[in-house]
This record gives structure tokens, C-alpha cells and sequence, in this order.
């Protein structure tokens, strides 16, 4: 049986085919019948294929004189992909491309809905795949080459010509620009939006150096950046991986600009995050953030180190500075909230409690309750920032030393004041969302059945809810489901917000990365479709009145509000200090209570206030010096000294004051019982005013200290002398002796014993004479009775004589 080969059709190339339809009553086809006459499959694909170079000539041309000088740079960028060059293939030529039947990239679309395909130069290989795979944006190559790649796109993007780079359709053209955008917008491509309709999210691409662990590990890297624009990324496999060897596959990507592993942290925030800050003082919403695996340098582009400050700093610095250069009345407000997505809870990092509940009202999704800050100068932003950090989840795992296992949102609200070009006086007001996003990861990369595999599976599962809503958004669905997760609402406003967004996505060079990498990249050029709203202004025009007189009206009214926000400003101030003078003394004294009645005030003299203040004494007597009154301020202390010592000397003044009446009462029995009982004797009764007496009569009111009359006592010690020198019952040596203790009284003076005694001593045959009536009057009386007698207050109240 006859067996048409391919050797056989392309040598009979000539023949006629079904397409060439047959001369009828031809010779040959009535003499030889034999087998049909095969099709060469080929011209049709040939034909096609010149249709199709032949319509992307016209197209080109067309395009060309739009694109002017950019034709030569699109062809360079045809070029052969220099993976080819990292596995060491074999040569290629620019021009082969033009020549090649399939080797095209189409990077405008002139229709909807159309397929773009990015193509490389290959030489012919010996067996190219049939069908291309379902998967049409994969390259599938050989161990050395590239067979092909394409990229559908939506009906979404621009019809014209595709990108727009710089944030011109927000940032008008009269305020300068950022120096970022409009360097990359003359470094690359760039083409004119739709004014007016919104912008499209700008995605770039951030290469990590290679870490120490993975030179150990021997990886390679995978990843090449040309152009600062392009990524070619190429898949390695061992050498004895014979299976994997013939599917290696590589890919290219471009985004709006690419930064190799030596860029800066200035030129990364300068390129990406510059234009956004520039937007936010215009009044509009601004969000940056970062996307990747874990360990591929999202934080570090975010937040950096302390020698090389992130996006975040950066962008705060920035807006300082701006800001306090443009506010036309020096005044301006800028608020600062930090948050973090933990395992699907919202916690508030600049101050921790319990989890933030997220609620949509018209600014947005907001989390109720979350502390705004209001920062002054960008150090202070730089404590916050530091302290939200010191709160937010990170712990190591085995692919990142300090991995961030929450996804963090800084926000920042900046109002002032500015004068537009008519001199206008406008109030603005900008955010700024900056947002570092925990990375994707396997779960092998981490670690398993731990709390970290848990936290990895819900970081995943929001980053999967973030890739839905980025399709959802791409393909223009009506329905983006934000509430699959809390990371996608609060990134509701920046996907499909009127904002302005940028996203980075960072990549780990290494081999072993590939996977992660390829991903980050799949996602990162499908969020360069998304579409966000046109970005609004907000700000309120300041209407400032013409006349003199009205302006002088309202500098008044202004002056009066700043008044009454100052005395505002002092009362809270107060209050603030009252709060915590308690809380301070709440802190340092078990006994709550107590403390608070030491800090009121002390009540008027009254006897419930004299009962509190001795209760208060008591309680400073036993808490001045222990270790926590130490703690108290010295000024304190000396307060609370002072009011003991108050306490104690109105305690002394009543004491003294019942010591005098009880004396008082004393004198007045004596006299009492000196008159109803016994006569006076002759002698030492001579009144005091007569001065006849020869001797002089010391009465207990002399003995007294004079102070004591005056009812003040100099030191308290001295109060609580005792009365005894004056109260001492007299003994029979008072009497009999002029040695006894109780004659040397205190002035110097003698009692009135020392006086009998001096008269005993002059003529002791006398103390004979009346020991025998004192007996007798000692057994009729009593020796009590005599004891008061021979007081010495008996003299003074017995000095004149007896009325009976
Ligand atoms: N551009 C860079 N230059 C120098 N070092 C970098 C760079 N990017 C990342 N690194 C280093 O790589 C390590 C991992 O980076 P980083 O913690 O930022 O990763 P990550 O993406 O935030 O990880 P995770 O998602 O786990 O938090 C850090 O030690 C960091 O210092």
C-alpha cells in the first residue's frame, strides 16, 4: 500500500491540489486514477501567516506615526529573550524575527477583545509543538529555546495606544511633578490615557539581592531585568532531570518600570511613591502597596532599616516638607492610624486592645474605633511608626528571619490650607494608604501544623481573596467580592476606589524561588489591567472677604475661636493633670481611698473635720516613709508633712485647752472645800495686793509657764510635756524638807512647801506645836482634803481672808 510521506508531498509540491482545482479531461487524470491527491497543509498556514505579517506591517506603519522614534525601540525589544542566553543556546539575529513565521509580539491592540502575542526568536526547531497549550500565556520551550508566549487582553484596555505611565490625568500640569514618573515616563513608553476616566493601577517590580542562605544553597538566579522595564524570568533544572530539561519554561513580563537588586530605597520611593504624596496635597486618595512571597523584600521596601529608610519614611519626610512649604497659613493637620490584618482580625497597633470591627460608611470602609494620631513633625510619625511596629505580629519562620505574619496598613490624612492660581484660599485634604502585605507562602516553606502554618493559611486565603477581586476587576464584573475577606474591604477603596495606586511586587532572584516568583509576576501583570475611578479633589474653596471691614471682622472672629480653643486647650490640659496626679497616687498607695482624701482638700476646722484630719494624720504617719511614698514627688511629701504637722498642732491646742479647764475645775473645788471647812491660817495667807506680808505666797499661777496662759505651745514636743510639776501630789517630804524633789520648780522659784519649809527649817520646834492639832485634823478630814490644801493653788485661792 502506497504510503504518502512528508518527503513525498513537499517533493510533489507542484502537483495540483484540492485548492488548485483540476484541469478536467486532462490526460493524467483519465490515464492515472491512482491515490487522491494530497493537500499541502502548509499553504494555508503560509498564506495566513503573510495576511497576518501583512496586516501587522499596516498596523505598524499606522502606529508609527504616532509612536514616532518608538518603533526601533519596540524591535529592540523583540529581541531574542535572554534566557536563551543564560542557557547557553545558539545564536540569534534581530532581522530573523521579520522572517520567522511565528515569532511576533504585537504590543499595541487595535481591536477589542483581540489576542496580543509576545513572541521570541527562534531558530527553526526540529519538532515544534502542534497545538499550543491551553494555557496560551505559557512559553514552552525546549532545553535551549523559546517557542512561544501570548498574552490576551481585555477589551478593557485602551483601544489606542496602551499605557499611561505618569499620574498626569490627576496631577495637573501646572504643579510639578514627581521626579519618579516623569523619569520613567521618559524612560519608557509612554502613552496618553483617557483624561479624566480614571487611572490604572502602576505596577512595578523590585529584584532582592541574592541572601546569604541561598548562595549556601548553591540557587542561581532566574531573573533578568533589561531595559529597567522588562523581566525575563527561566526556570532551571538539574542536569539529570531529563523530564523537566525538554519543559523548561521562561517567561517575560513587562511592567511600568523594574528595579534590578542595586536600586535604592530613594529611587524605588522617588519612582513609585513621589507622584502619589504630590496627588495626596492635591486632595486626592493615594495607596502603595506590596505584594510578593514571603522573604522577598516587602517590608524592607516598605519600611526599610534605620540607614536605609523605606516608602513609608520616605513618603511621611516628603509630605512634611511639602506640606509645610505650600500651607499658606502655616497651619496643617495630619492624622496617622496604623493597623494590622491578623489571622482575619483587625488590630490596632498604635494602641492594642480588643479587635477592630470594620464598618462601610460614605468615606469608606473604616475600622470603628481605630485611634487616629495626630502628628506634629515627622519624628513624632517616626515614634508612632516604631511603636505600631514593636506591636505587630512577626516571628521567624524558615524561609524569612523576621516575617511579618499580619498584612499592615499605615494611613495618613493630611489637611491644609493653599492658595490656588487665582489666589483663592483652598482647604485640602489627602490620604495616603501605605500598605505591607504579609507574604504568600507554602506551607512547607514555613513550617507545618504550627500556629505559623495556621497564620500561613489565612495570610494565603486573603491574598486569595485579593487575586479574586483583581480578576473580578479585570474582567469588569459587576460584582467584586471585597467581603471574602477583612484585607480586601479595607483595600476596597484602593482597588477600585477613587484612588490612586501603585503596586510593587517584590521578587526573590533565587531558582528555588521560581515558583513564588513566576506567581508574583502572574499576578503583578494582571493588576496592571485593573482600572481604578477618577480621582476627585477634595477641597473646599475658602471664601475670603473683600472689603477691609469684613476681613477685619473675620480676623476677629478667628482670633476668638483660637481664644476659646486655647482656654479649651488649658481646661483639658487641667483635667489631663488631675488624672493623672490620681492615677499616679492610685498606682503608688494600696489603699485607694486613702489617697484620694489625702489629695482633696482639707474641710474647715469643724469637729467632723478635726475626726477626718486626725484619720488623715494617722494615715500619713504611716505611709510617709514607706518604699511607695518614696515614689510620690518630693513636693508632695513636703504638702503632706505639712498638713500632719497642722493636724498634730490643732490636736495640741485642744488638748491644752482641756488641760486649762480641767485645772480651772480643780482650783475651783479646792476653793470650794477651803471655804465650807476650814478656816484659814494665820500664817502665808496675807492677800497678794496688800503687800503687808513679809513673806511672799507663790501660787500655782505662777508656777505656770507663761506660755501655757497664752493657750500656744512653740514646739509640739513641748506639749506633750506633762503637767506633772504642777500636778504632783505632794509628799511628806514636800512638807518636812527643803531637799524634797518637787521643791526646785521650774522658774527657779519655790513652791509653797518650800516656803513652809524654810519657815520648819527657821524654827523646827514649831512643826512640834502643830503636828498635834494636823493629826487631829487629818483624822477629820481625811488625808485627800489635806493633800488638796497644801496645793499650791490652796494659797492663792485662800489668799484673802475667809468670808466666815
Ligand atoms: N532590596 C534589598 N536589599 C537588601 N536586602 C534586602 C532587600 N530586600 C530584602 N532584603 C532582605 O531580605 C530579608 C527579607 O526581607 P523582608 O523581611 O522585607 O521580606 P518580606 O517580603 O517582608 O517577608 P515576609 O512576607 O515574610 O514578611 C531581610 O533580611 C531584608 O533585609
Amino acid at each position: 500500500m502506497p504510503v504518502s510521506t512528508r518527503s513525498q508531498i513537499l517533493s510533489n509540491q507542484d502537483e495540483p491540489t484540492i485548492d488548485q482545482p483540476s484541469r478536467p479531461g486532462t490526460d493524467q487524470e483519465d490515464s492515472q486514477p491512482g491515490p487522491p491527491p494530497l493537500r499541502n497543509l502548509h499553504h494555508g498556514l503560509k498564506e495566513k501567516m503573510k495576511a497576518l505579517t501583512l496586516l501587522y506591517e499596516q498596523q505598524k506603519k499606522a502606529s508609527a506615526a504616532l509612536r514616532n522614534q518608538s518603533t526601533r525601540t519596540e524591535e529592540r525589544r523583540f529581541s531574542t529573550h535572554p534566557s536563551v542566553d543564560l542557557l547557553g543556546s545558539g545564536k540569534r539575529d534581530d532581522k530573523e524575527p521579520k522572517r520567522s513565521p511565528v515569532m511576533r509580539e504585537k504590543s499595541q491592540n487595535t481591536l477589542p477583545n483581540s489576542t496580543v502575542t509576545r513572541t521570541f526568536v527562534l531558530p527553526p526547531p526540529p519538532c515544534i509543538p502542534t497545538a499550543v497549550p491551553d494555557d496560551s500565556k505559557e512559553n514552552v520551550m525546549g532545553a535551549d529555546r523559546i517557542v512561544g508566549f501570548t498574552c490576551p487582553r481585555k477589551g478593557t484596555m485602551p483601544t489606542t495606544v496602551a499605557r499611561k505611565l505618569s499620574l498626569g490625568s490627576f496631577v495637573p500640569q501646572s504643579e510639578p511633578r514627581g521626579i519618579g514618573a516623569t523619569k520613567v515616563a521618559q524612560e519608557y513608553d509612554t502613552v496618553s490615557d483617557n483624561a479624566g476616566v480614571g487611572s490604572r493601577i502602576l505596577v512595578f517590580v523590585r529584584l532582592r539581592p541574592m541572601s546569604k542562605k541561598e548562595k549556601e544553597a548553591g540557587s542561581r538566579s532566574s531573573v533578568r531585568i533589561v531595559n529597567r522595564r522588562d523581566v525575563y524570568l527561566t526556570e532551571f533544572a538539574h542536569e539529570n532531570d531529563y523530564l523537566r530539561l525538554k519543559r523548561l519554561r521562561g517567561r517575560h513580563f513587562t511592567f511600568d518600570a523594574s528595579f534590578p537588586d542595586t536600586t535604592t530605597q530613594q529611587e524605588v520611593y522617588s519612582t513609585t511613591t513621589a507622584d502619589l504624596v504630590e496627588a495626596v496635597l492635591q486632595g486626592r486618595n493615594g495607596s502603595v502597596f506590596c505584594y510578593g512571597a514571603t522573604g522577598a523584600g516587602k517590608t524592607y521596601t516598605m519600611l526599610g532599616t534605620v540607614e536605609n529608610p523605606g516608602v513609608m519614611v520616605l513618603a511621611i519626610k516628603d509630605l512634611f516638607a511639602k506640606i509645610r512649604q505650600r500651607s499658606c497659613d502655616g497651619n496643617h493637620v495630619v492624622h496617622l492610624s496604623y493597623l494590622e490584618v491578623y489571622n482575619e482580625t483587625v488590630r490596632d497597633l498604635l494602641s492594642p486592645g480588643r479587635p477592630l470591627v470594620l464598618r462601610e460608611d460614605k468615606q469608606g470602609i473604616v475600622a470603628a474605633g481605630l485611634t487616629q494620631y495626630r502628628a506634629y513633625s515627622t519624628d513624632e510619625v517616626m515614634a508612632l511608626l516604631q511603636r505600631g511596629n514593636q506591636n505587630r505580629t512577626t516571628e521567624p519562620t524558615r524561609a524569612n528571619e523576621t516575617s511579618s505574619r499580619s498584612h499592615a496598613i499605615l494611613q495618613v490624612v493630611a489637611e491644609y490650607r493653599v492658595k490656588d492660581a487665582s489666589m483663592n484660599v483652598v482647604n485640602r485634604v489627602g490620604k495616603l494608604s501605605l500598605i505591607d502585605l504579609a507574604g504568600s507562602e507554602r506551607a512547607l516553606a514555613t513550617d507545618q501544623r504550627t500556629l505559623r502554618s495556621l497564620e500561613g493559611a489565612n495570610i494565603n486565603r486573603s491574598l486569595l481573596a485579593l487575586s479574586s477581586c483583581i480578576n473580578a476587576l479585570v474582567e469588569g464584573k459587576k460584582h467584586i467580592p471585597y467581603r471574602n475577606s477583612k484585607l480586601t474591604q479595607l483595600l476596597k477603596d484602593s482597588l477600585g476606589g477613587a484612588c490612586n495606586t501603585v503596586m510593587i511586587a517584590n521578587i526573590s532572584p533565587s531558582n528555588l524561588s521560581f515558583g513564588e516568583t513566576q506567581n508574583t509576576l502572574h499576578w503583578a501583570d494582571r493588576a496592571k489591567e485593573i482600572r481604578t475611578k477618577a480621582s476627585e479633589a477634595n477641597e473646599e474653596l475658602i471664601e475670603v472677604p473683600e472689603c477691609e471691614t469684613d476681613q477685619a471682622k473675620l480676623l476677629l472672629e478667628l482670633q476668638k475661636e483660637n481664644r476659646e480653643l486655647r482656654v479649651q486647650l488649658a481646661r483639658q490640659q487641667q483635667k489631663l493633670l488631675t488624672l493623672q496626679a490620681q492615677s499616679l497616687a492610685a498606682n503608688s498607695s494600696p489603699n485607694p481611698s486613702s489617697v484620694t482624701s489625702l489629695l482633696s482638700p482639707l474641710p474647715p476646722s469643724s469637729a467632723q473635720g478635726n475626726e477626718k484630719r486626725r484619720a488623715k494624720s494617722s494615715i500619713l504617719v504611716g505611709n510617709c516613709f514607706t518604699p511607695q511614698s518614696k515614689k510620690r514627688g518630693a513636693d508632695e511629701m513636703v504638702q503632706e508633712l505639712r498638713r500632719t504637722i497642722k493636724g498634730l498642732e490643732a490636736e495640741m491646742g485642744r488638748m491644752k485647752k482641756e488641760h486649762a479647764l480641767q485645772l480651772k475645775q480643780k482650783d475651783d473645788f479646792i476653793r470650794e472645800l477651803s471655804r465650807k471647812s476650814m478656816k484659814p491660817p494665820e500664817r502665808g495667807t496675807t492677800r497678794a495686793g496688800e503687800g503687808g506680808g513679809v513673806k511672799r505666797v507663790v501660787t500655782r499661777a505662777n508656777m505656770q509657764p507663761k506660755e501655757s496662759t497664752e493657750g500656744e505651745l512653740k514646739s509640739p514636743s513641748s506639749r506633750f510635756l506633762s503637767p506633772a510639776p504642777t500636778a504632783k501630789k505632794r509628799t511628806f517630804w514636800d512638807i518636812t524638807t527643803a531637799n524634797s524633789p518637787s521643791v526646785v520648780t521650774l522658774n527657779g522659784r519655790k513652791t509653797r512647801s518650800h516656803v513652809a519649809s524654810e519657815s520648819v527649817a527657821a524654827a523646827p520646834s514649831m512643826l512640834l506645836q502643830l503636828a498635834y492639832p494636823c493629826f487631829w485634823f487629818v483624822l477629820m478630814f481625811g488625808p485627800h482634803v489635806v493633800n488638796c490644801i497644801l496645793q499650791p493653788g490652796f494659797a492663792r485661792q485662800g489668799a484673802g481672808p475667809p468670808k466666815r
